[in-house]
């Protein structure tokens, strides 16, 4: 079996375009969306994820302000930075990109952007409303794996999926969000002993690990969804995912590449998230 690869680039185009339109409604009623987005720091990657936003909103119509703040820049002073864009009415969507340096400590950064703003779907509130099944800002990774698995009409309904890994931002929420799809979930770490006899009865693999190549073909069950959330940078420049694609896409029925698979989707469930904390809270 050669899998049917889920492109993530060319789903997250379809549905910026449909979003343009969605934007253009909004206008027409008085509504500009609008996003801040907030670096902190240098890191290389966390800028181009940054451009790439800024990048996405412009092509649909979304305004959007990057502020870019120094390293040194003290937890309090970001935390009044957030309290003030709280309270900006123009301001839609709120996000802080991760990671933040050391000496800044995420949770109370996320706490603090108002939940009505949190576009990211990493506050408290977003999480627990999430997690009740209600409507709500949902993380845009796990999110965006749920939008490419609909958009292939694969079953989440009564199947196993697999996660392997534990983050809040990726691992966590996705596991969720498949269980509100009524799959039947089992969540791998670090700790987990034998992995393989987990990831081998998985009909949903989701793999968000961080290391190239930690994911073969003798892992996984023929006929598998293989979804590669990982992002690794390797010597010569190029990216590379968590799965040994080549091999693993001869027995899967479903994979993502990477580049171009769960990446892309990550932005496009920001521009969506955007879109619908501009249309406020009375449709949450
Ligand atoms: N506040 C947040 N911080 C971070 C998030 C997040 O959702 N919110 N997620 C990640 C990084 N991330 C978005 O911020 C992100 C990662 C990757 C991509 C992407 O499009 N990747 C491309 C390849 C890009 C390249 O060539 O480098 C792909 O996979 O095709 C978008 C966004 C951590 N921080």
């Amino acid at each position: 079996m050669t899998a049917e690869i889920i492109n993530g680039k060319a789903l997250a185009d379809e549905l910026r375009n449909e979003m343009k339109v969605e934007v253009e409604e909004l206008k027409k009623q008085g509504i500009y969306p609008h996003l801040t987005v907030v670096l902190v720091g240098d890191n290389p990657a966390s800028k181009s994820y940054v451009n790439g936003k800024e990048k996405a909103c412009r092509e649909t119509g979304i305004s959007s302000d990057l502020i870019e703040l120094p390293t040194s820049i003290t937890e309090e002073e970001l935390l009044a930075l957030i309290e003030r864009l709280n309270q900006d009415s123009a301001v839609h969507g709120i996000l802080v990109q991760l990671p933040l340096p050391t000496h800044i400590r995420e949770q109370q950064i996320i706490e603090t952007i108002h939940p009505n703003k949190d576009v990211d779907g990493f506050h408290p509130i977003s999480i627990g409303r999430m997690m009740a099944g209600m409507n709500t800002f949902l993380p845009c990774t796990p999110f965006g794996i749920v939008t490419m698995l609909q958009s292939k009409h694969i079953p989440m309904e009564g199947k196993h999926a697999v996660i392997i890994g534990r983050s809040n931002i990726v691992g966590k929420p996705v596991g969720q969000l498949l269980l509100n799809e009524n799959a039947t979930v089992t969540y791998c770490h670090s700790r987990t002993k034998d992995l393989q006899q987990f990831t081998k009865q998985a009909d949903i693999l989701i793999v968000a690990v961080g290391k190239p190549n930690a994911i073969h073909a003798n892992d996984i069950k023929e006929g598998a969804t293989v979804i590669d959330v990982g992002i690794n940078r390797l010597e010569d420049g190029s990216l590379t995912g968590d799965v040994d694609f080549e091999s693993a896409k001869e027995k899967a029925a479903f994979i993502t590449p990477v580049p171009r698979g769960v990446g892309p989707m990550t932005i496009t469930m920001l521009l969506k998230n955007t879109i619908k904390a501009a249309e406020g809270l009375e449709k949450l």
